[in-house]
């Protein structure tokens, strides 16, 4: 099993991924899981949501992608995103809650402005392509340079995805992929091929989404903690005799000067 690192390109998806995997195989993840334990140390962390945005071409299969995951549903009829729209989904890993904030966006070069002010605060930005059409991948470069643009480049995760594997035959999957490939070194992203026809591969690759978010959003936590160190108090919370330490500190002071 490959280890998991954001900047490594996966060419073609490892069948055996699964979330509980990806966390496993992160060996920096050790220590993290050992406090995970600690309830009260959890407790303090804010681990709640990470937003995930989805780009690319228009009738690429954002919706459907989303909409497979999110209700298991496929829908052979095209409806056009208009501006944007976001669903959320509940995981619960290690024992925590943690929550993807996915949202679809439009396609559409009229809907793009409205779209891409939905841009900002993304932890995970997702470009998909349509595997038949290689067009659509040559497009993904500009989609990402767009999400970047809103974003701090060294806190998001980038996934190009490949969709609408079953119109495709496996030779012709095989030569676009090489091509995809290159295009996820370029933007150091990983590469995904799915179906939401099938549902093939769709919660893996969510599943990927949603542990690397999590740990993503677990480091920035703990890099903050660390930071900021604990403080027992202060001078207005400890009271004597109803009068706060530092008042009495400051009196004290002008007393000593009045004698
Ligand atoms: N065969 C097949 N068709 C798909 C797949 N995914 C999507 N489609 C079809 O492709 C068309 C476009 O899909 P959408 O999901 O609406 O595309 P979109 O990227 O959200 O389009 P915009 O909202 O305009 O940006 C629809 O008719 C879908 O049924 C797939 O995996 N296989």
């Amino acid at each position: 099993m490959l280890p998991v690192t954001k900047d490594r390109v996966i060419s073609k998806m490892p069948q055996c991924y699964t979330l509980e995997s990806c966390i496993h195989y992160k060996s920096e993840f050790d220590e993290h899981v050992k406090r995970a334990s600690q309830q009260r140390y959890w407790g303090n962390l804010g681990l709640k949501m990470s937003k995930v945005v989805m780009v690319g071409d228009l009738y690429v299969g954002k919706t459907s992608l989303i909409n497979r995951f999110c209700k298991n549903v496929f829908d052979r009829d095209y409806k056009a995103t208009i501006g944007v729209d976001f669903e959320i989904e509940r995981f619960e890993i290690l024992g925590i809650p943690f929550n993807l904030q996915i949202w679809d966006t439009a396609g559409q070069e009229k809907f793009k402005c409205i779209a891409s002010t939905y841009y900002r605060g993304a932890q995970v930005i997702i470009t998909a392509f349509d595997l038949s059409d290689i067009q659509t991948l040559e497009h993904t470069k500009h989609w990402v340079q767009d999400a970047l643009r809103e974003n701090d480049p060294e806190n998001c995760s980038i996934f190009l995805v490949g969709t609408k594997k079953d119109t495709v035959s496996e030779a012709e999957c095989e030569r676009t992929e090489q091509d995809a490939v290159r295009f996820a070194t370029e933007f150091n992203a990983e590469y995904w091929s799915v179906s939401s026809k099938t549902g093939e591969h769709v919660k893996d690759f969510f599943f990927r989404v949603a542990a690397l978010a999590f740990e993503q959003s677990m480091k920035k936590e703990l890099e903050r903690n660390r930071d900021s160190p604990t403080l027992i108090g202060n001078g207005n919370l400890i009271q004597l005799e109803g009068i706060s330490a530092e008042k009495k500190e400051t009196e004290g002071q002008l007393n000593t000067t009045c004698c």
